[in-house]
């Protein structure tokens, strides 16, 4: 199983998680490879010399194997040969924001910075991953401001409305028209990071394949089990951007996966101190952005999965072949001679509640998003290139993951 989307704050912030604690998370919810964000670890890995940091700092500390997107940040936009040695030293391909990332030494790009990019990438036939909000400020949002209560989770909603989503996926399949085969940016490849809108934004990409962009959409965990109405007032665990929508919205993306629209599934595993969760406070407007899933994916997107129709062999597909081959990690993601025997064994129908004494191995257990709920999918054995690493509860070996760079 792999997840192609986690923040382990490592350098940095490691008292947000650390690569020790979020890779043992992972090994005990059958997660054989991770890849790690540009942020927000500190510094933030957007050059061959952070880069350098945060491998210095996993060393000996994965209990899986990991990768690492780098960022398209305007700074190494604007200069290549940052971007080109960003790339040469091994990140898997970047990551930009389309709107401000809550982290200083990350700033957004625009379309332009992204036009910038977008030809390096093509050069190293690396993708792109784009959180896709960009911020306006509608109608709407400006009359609400007034007479809000930040404990309500609707007020944070109304915040970020789909039409965020919509305007970057706009500017965005502008662009990507170009990279069809014999276009200007043949060989880029943008990838779109957390979908929640799936109503226009979907449209758009499903367009934009149709017509034979090099494109392709992930959407997270807890965007397909949880929805707006069901989140109680100032539980600031479910507060992530994009926001979690209704429970029509919610209904549409569960299609979509069964359609084949979304490409694969991640964990967007973003944690941070509870101190900045705010979780006594419970407001909604100024806790941390993120959602702690990463133990519990597996799961998850099976509990609720099997109840709207996903099969086994669509959740493995979306969670450990085409994550695999997104990416072009070659090695994993299939069980066949050749392969690493990444595997992971669990017993599908067996139910478990999570609760204060379940073993929870993130830094921060109060912050899942799952606390207090009962899953359907118990991990039994979790083995990373053939290594038993988790076995009934306990992990089972040193740190035995390793880096995975590309070539
Ligand atoms: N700085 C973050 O970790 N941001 C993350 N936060 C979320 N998704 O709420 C993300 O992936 O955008
Ligand atoms: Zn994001
Ligand atoms: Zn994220």
């Amino acid at each position: 199983m792999h997840t192609r989307h986690v923040h382990l704050d490592e350098p940095g912030r490691t008292e947000w998680e650390g690569f020790v604690t979020g890779t043992r998370a992972a090994a005990a919810g059958g997660v054989t490879t991770v890849v790690d964000m540009p942020l927000n670890n500190h510094p933030t890995t957007v050059s061959k010399e952070t880069l350098e940091l945060k491998l210095e700092a996993a060393n000996k500390k994965l209990h899986v194997d990991a990768g690492f997107w780098g960022g398209l940040v305007p700074e190494n936009a604007l200069n290549t040969s940052i971007l080109d040695g960003l790339l040469s030293a091994g990140v898997l391909g970047v990551k930009s924001f389309m709107c401000p990332s809550g982290i200083n030494d990350f700033p957004m790009t625009t379309i332009d910075h992204i036009k910038e990019g977008l030809p390096v990438l093509a050069k190293y036939k690396r993708p792109l991953i784009v959180h896709a909000e960009i911020q306006l400020d509608s109608e709407s949002h400006s009359e609400l401001k007034d007479n809000r209560d930040p404990r309500v989770y609707l007020t944070y909603l109304n915040t970020r409305p789909p039409s965020w989503e919509q305007a970057a996926i706009k500017e965005l399949v502008g662009v990507t028209k170009d990279t069809i085969v014999g276009g200007p940016l043949e060989g880029a490849h943008v990838h779109i990071v957390h979908l929640s809108d799936s109503s226009l934004s979907l449209d758009m990409i499903k367009e934009a394949k149709r017509r034979g962009d090099s494109i392709s959409v992930e959407t997270c965990s807890h965007y397909l089990a949880f929805s707006s109405e069901e989140i109680p007032d100032g539980d600031t665990r479910f507060k992530c951007s994009p926001p979690i929508r209704d429970a029509h919205n919610r209904e549409k993306l569960r299609e979509a996966v069964l359609e084949g629209h979304i490409d694969f599934l991640t964990s967007d595993h973003s944690p941070t101190v509870p101190e900045l969760k705010l979780l006594e406070e419970g407001d909604f407007l100024r806790a941390w952005g993120g959602i702690s899933g990463l133990q519990f994916d597996l799961p998850v997107t099976w509990s609720y999965g099997k109840k709207y129709g996903l099969t086994l062999e669509q959740l493995s597909l979306l969670w450990s072949k085409k994550p695999a081959a997104f990416a072009g990690i070659e090695s994993k993601g299939t069980i066949a001679v050749g392969y690493h025997a990444d595997i992971v064994v669990w017993q599908p129908e067996v139910e478990f509640d999570v609760n204060e004494n379940y073993p929870i191995f993130l830094k921060h257990p109060s912050l899942s998003a799952y606390m207090g709920t009962r899953l359907s999918g118990k991990v039994l054995d979790t083995f990373v290139r053939g290594n038993l690493v988790f076995k009934e509860g306990k992990h089972a070996s040193a740190a035995c993951g390793v880096p995975i760079l590309a070539k």
